[in-house]
């Protein structure tokens, strides 16, 4: 099934100079897919992502999120499919400021599509991610690791169809990546579709699928 179609989408900056990091791109992903997009630093890995989330608008071409061309949706529809179907990994931290790691899944079960909370799921997935001692922690008293750990947490916990991950592994020791990469599998053997970008091969060489992402362009790499 498709979740994400991306087709002949292009995207520039205007700062000055212009930076066109995405040109004439087409990709699609559809369910089980594990697709890993690596590229030198400021090639344009987020700004992939971030289109693909329809978090920032094209200049050229059609997004489609689970088969729905994003032009065709309001606000709040956009915002509601979001919510529900997309788990978003960024690099920097989304976590609420103010709300302990258990407030802030709780949070997110909220405005998931059941619309309700589960201690008992989230309880699961802390014990998974090794955070269950630091469930009343405020984001800022957890460290680094443990923080990249909350932050896919909060992602996993709605059972997204499409998870866009930024740098996942990021502030991990291998042991962590390890679990991480061990997750994704386990959500898209439960049907959701995985898309990490990364600048780790190590880490991109665990996809089923890799790209390179080169000059405005994705080159499928040979596996
Ligand atoms: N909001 C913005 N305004 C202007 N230029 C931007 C903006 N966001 C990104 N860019 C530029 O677009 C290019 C791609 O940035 P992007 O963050 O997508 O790269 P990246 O491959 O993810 O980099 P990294 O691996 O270092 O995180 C860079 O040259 C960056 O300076």
């Amino acid at each position: 099934m498709e979740i994400c179609k991306l087709q002949n989408v292009s995207k520039s900056y205007m700062m000055g100079e212009k930076v066109s990091p995405l040109q004439n791109i087409n990709l699609v992903v559809n369910t089980g897919d594990f697709i890993s997009i690596e590229g030198s630093s400021g090639i344009g890995k987020s700004t992939l992502l971030y289109v693909m989330g329809s978090l920032l608008k094209i200049d050229e071409g059609k997004l489609y999120l689970d088969n729905k061309d994003v032009n065709s949706l309001t606000d709040q529809q956009l915002t509601n499919l979001r919510a529900e179907k997309i788990g978003f990994i960024f690099q920097e931290n989304n976590l609420i400021q103010a709300l302990t790691l258990q407030e802030n899944l709780e949070f997110a079960q909220a405005l998931g599509k059941k619309r309700i909370t589960d201690s008992q799921e989230i309880v699961t997935l802390m014990e998974r991610l090794g955070l269950l001692e630091r469930k009343d922690y405020l984001p800022n008293q957890l460290s680094g690791g443990q923080r990249r750990r909350a932050m896919i947490a909060r992602a996993l916990i709605n059972h997204p169809s499409l998870i866009l991950a930024d740098e996942p592994t990021n502030d991990l020791d291998d042991f962590w990546a390890n679990e991480i990469v061990q997750l994704f599998v386990e959500a898209i053997n439960k049907g959701c579709a995985v898309v990490i970008v990364t600048h780790n091969n190590k880490w991109a060489a665990e996809a089923t699928v890799q790209y390179r992402l080169k000059y405005g362009k994705l080159a499928l790499l040979d596996k």
